[in-house]
């Protein structure tokens, strides 16, 4: 069954706006994953707007399921995850200064500097995961570099989704064949929700595992955390459902 790591990011922008510890996001992580969260994200950016690099002690500290920090490996990141050893690293290809997440690593052209940063993070012992589009080229690039994992930036997909579901879902399929062809651990996240996420990963043979963030917290509104964490892990039952039958 597909695991669901719960990203954070929009819990620490909440904290953040008003400059204290509330929502306090080591409870809001542990709350989580009492609730059935497998595993628990940030992303920190260099501008701190939202998870910020002291929240990694933080959790790693707390989280018993999964720890994945994600982000782009510039030296303070680096030197944050090599020192709380967080159960996974995913690598993000984001410019300083980016919204948010809108593509996968080139690990052709960045093949040498993606295989250093994840030679250290193999060294300490931490399970390693690129950002990728759904591109073959890529994908044996990542397992070239020596990434445990790959992640599909799913953003192309949820786009695509209302308009041609069979469509957008079918490149992601053809690169996940591929990746449990070649070896590869496959994750999988950006702009997943309730909508989209069966259908997604009824068709993505091998998935391991989905880090969601802005619709879930956004659906928490509505739901409550506990119904909302519940609601998507109905959704990746069902899908293992439809692929057994
Ligand atoms: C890599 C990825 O897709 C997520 O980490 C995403 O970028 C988080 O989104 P925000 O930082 O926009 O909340
Ligand atoms: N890696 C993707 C992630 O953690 C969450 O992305 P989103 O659900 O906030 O778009």
């Amino acid at each position: 069954m597909v695991r669901l790591s719960v990203n954070l990011n929009k819990v620490a922008l909440i904290r953040n706006s008003r400059g204290a510890d509330y929502p306090n996001l080591v409870k809001v992580a542990t709350d989580c994953e009492q609730f059935g969260a497998q595993g628990i994200t940030i992303h920190p950016r260099p501008d701190q707007r939202h998870a910020r690099y002291d929240d990694v002690a933080a959790l790693k500290e707390v989280v018993t399921t999964e720890l994945n920090i994600e982000g782009y490996p510039a030296e303070h990141f680096n030197q944050i995850v090599l020192s709380n050893r967080p159960h996974q690293v995913t690598l993000v290809p984001d410019e300083p200064g980016q919204l948010t997440s809108d593509h996968g690593w080139d690990t052709v052209a960045k093949a040498d500097f993606l295989k250093e940063v994840l030679a250290g993070f193999r060294e300490a012992g931490i399970r390693t995961s690129l950002f990728v589009d759904p591109d073959e080229r890529m994908i044996e690039g990542a397992k070239e570099v020596g990434a445990d994992r790959i992640e599909f930036y799913t953003g192309p997909f949820a786009h695509q989704f209302a308009a041609d579901r069979a469509g957008a879902v079918a490149p992601f399929t053809r690169a996940c064949r591929f990746a449990q062809e070649i070896g590869m651990g496959i994750n999988a996240g950006h702009d997943l929700n309730l909508d989209n996420l069966t259908y997604f990963a009824s068709r993505m043979p091998g998935l391991q595992e989905v880090s969601i963030g802005h619709a879930l917290v956004s659906d928490a509104l509505y739901y409550g955390m506990a119904n909302t964490i519940a609601m998507y892990r109905s959704c990746l039952s069902n899908a293992a459902a439809l692929q057994e039958g």
